[in-house]
């Protein structure tokens, strides 16, 4: 369990300046992930905490030892990547303990290394198996696996789930959070994805353009997203956001509200509007709605509400669920 600190850290490619000054600290322990869109900074960032990319300055610091200019073999960490980097000759239990073998460990130790992350992560059946006959969800628990046999200070995961099928990467979501419980170890995660984030953070940095844009629990970004950057891309589907004319009236620069918090009726309501699309997803409804007033406005009601194409409707925010921003200085 270590802690990690990032000090004023930069990075620039020639005269673009991709990360612009990131201060922030991973507690021991912590599942921290690195989310925002593409091209935010969040894969070169993970890679220079993992030596992979020199910064162009500022400071990384692992369990209290200034790593900014050490090997990545000697700041301690293990990296799993998207690509699962599988040797293909090798077998699995070959391929877990290739790391150990390489630093010439005994091979007693090896194997009961090797065979207790085995176990850990469900692969004992497939220990003589090369990679091919593997399904996607087993080759990335290899991976994993051959991270865990280090047994690092900080484990880097680099979208690991983005190769696998829905119902996989929710099944891998999940063992990767029994894992970290397990291991206790400190993780830092990166994704795109914000699913991904809310479900299995401690921590969640949301990153735009090279810089930090909030840090904060899952729960802190859901209910008090600081920017409508944050607002707009945690919570799904994701908020209606409003700013010219229509957030003007509302005496802010940028409205908000999440389509959860709308309650939508056939009358009394603060918003008069059509329904021009109905999405049901089985317990609940998408409804995409035209309002005059607004524009186009997303609601999220009841799997079984009765709402349908062209029908005229109501839609009022909750009390106290609105988000009124200010344009930044
Ligand atoms: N070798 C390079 N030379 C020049 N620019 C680069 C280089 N590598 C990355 N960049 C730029 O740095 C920025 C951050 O890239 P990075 O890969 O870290 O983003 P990301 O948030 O991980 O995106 P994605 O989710 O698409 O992987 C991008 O604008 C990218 O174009």
């Amino acid at each position: 369990m270590s802690r990690v600190e990032l000090k004023q850290l930069r990075k620039s490619y020639g005269a673009v300046e991709v990360m612009k000054g990131i201060d922030l600290v991973v507690e021991p322990g912590e599942f921290c992930v690195f989310v925002g869109p593409s091209g935010c900074g969040k894969s070169t960032l993970l890679r220079m905490i993992a030596g992979l990319e020199e910064q162009t300055s500022g400071q990384i610091e692992i369990a209290g030892r200034d790593v900014s200019f050490d090997e990545p073999s000697k700041r301690g960490i293990a990296m799993v990547f998207q690509s699962y980097a599988l040797y293909p000759h090798l077998s699995v239990r070959d391929n877990i303990g290739f790391g150990l073998s390489l630093a010439r460990r005994p091979k007693a130790e090896i194997r009961q290394k090797v065979d207790a992350v085995g176990e850990i992560l469900q692969l004992g059946p497939f220990m003589d198996r090369k990679p091919k006959a593997l399904s996607g969800g087993q080759r990335q628990r290899v991976a994993i696996g051959r991270a865990i046999v280090r047994d690092p200070q900080v484990f880097l995961f680099d979208e690991p789930l983005s190769n696998l099928d829905a119902a996989l990467r929710s099944q891998m979501r999940l063992e990767l959070t029994e894992l970290h419980a397990r291991l206790g170890a400190t993780m830092i995660y990166v994704t795109h994805d914000q699913v991904e984030a809310m479900t299995m953070a401690d921590k969640i940095v949301v990153m735009n353009a090279g810089r930090i844009e909030q840090v904060g629990t899952p729960m802190e970004l859901y209910q008090r997203p600081a920017t409508p950057f944050v607002a707009g891309f945690i919570g799904s589907p994701r908020m209606n956001l409003f700013d010219g004319d229509v957030a003007r009236r509302m005496g802010c620069d940028v409205y908000g509200i999440r389509p959860e918090h709308l309650l939508i009726s056939e009358s009394d309501g603060r918003w008069t509007g059509q329904v021009r699309h109905v999405e049901r997803l089985g317990a609940d409804t998408i409804l995409h709605l035209d309002v005059p007033e607004l524009g186009a406005l997303v609601a999220r009601t009841d799997g079984n509400c009765s709402f349908h194409p062209g029908q005229v409707v109501q839609a009022s925010p909750q009390p106290d669920m609105e988000f009124f921003y200010a344009a930044p200085g």
